[in-house]
């Protein structure tokens, strides 16, 4: 079970890297990574497995933050409101790829953090506010979707990890809360 010990920090060369498309057909280690890190990502939202297991709260996990330098990414973002328990979007995804994006860019109001990153980085991380993104899923079937607002923030934080970019990275240095007109803010 992944734990925050299995998770590599910030200064590990691995984050670093550009990932390497996953080989198909998916093998059978390759669909355990991914269903370990669904699970790492259940247990982290869940506060009584939180609590027993020291994680820290995640909506997505990317096979580099394990020191797995493979293009695969998790992401489980539930909802927000509690009558409605079903997840927005909850997927593992193999060599996902963003085939198109929106002119419109967004950003979280929050900013954004990692697990992978010790720290807090104050700032408006920018992205694209949709996407067209495809993906192997975990039964090796090849996806198309459409992704806006939160859901598409977190899958482009998790492929940037695939890139070896860190969402600091896209914090404006001058003004860390500086914005172009027209970006989304995401509260
Ligand atoms: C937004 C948020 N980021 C949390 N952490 N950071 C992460 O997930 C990193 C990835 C996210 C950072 C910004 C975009 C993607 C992990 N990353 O580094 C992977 O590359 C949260 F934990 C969180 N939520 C809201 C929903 N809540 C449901 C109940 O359980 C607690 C949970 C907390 N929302
Ligand atoms: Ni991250």
């Amino acid at each position: 079970m992944i734990t925050m010990k299995d998770i590599i920090r910030e200064g590990n060369p691995t984050l670093r890297e550009v990932a390497e498309e996953v080989v198909l057909p998916l093998s059978d280690e390759d669909i355990k990574l991914g269903e370990e890190m669904m699970e790492f990502l259940h247990n982290s939202q869940d506060p009584v497995k939180a609590e027993e297991l020291g994680l820290r709260g995640g909506v997505g996990l990317a096979a580099p933050q394990l020191d797995i330098s493979k293009r695969i990414i998790a992401v489980h973002v539930p909802s927000g409101d509690l009558e409605n328990p079903e997840p927005t979007l909850s997927a593992v995804m193999y060599n996902p790829k963003i085939l198109s994006h929106s002119v419109q860019d967004a950003c979280l109001g929050e900013g954004e953090g990692c697990l992978s990153v010790d720290r807090e980085v104050p700032g408006y991380v920018v992205r694209h506010n949709k996407i067209t993104l495809s993906y192997v899923d975990a039964s090796g079937v090849k996806q198309k979707i459409r992704l806006k607002n939160y859901e598409a923030i977190v899958v482009q934080h998790e492929i940037d990890h695939l890139n070896g970019v860190m969402f600091y990275d896209h914090i404006n240095q001058e003004n860390p809360y500086a914005l172009k007109d027209g970006v989304l803010v995401i509260e």
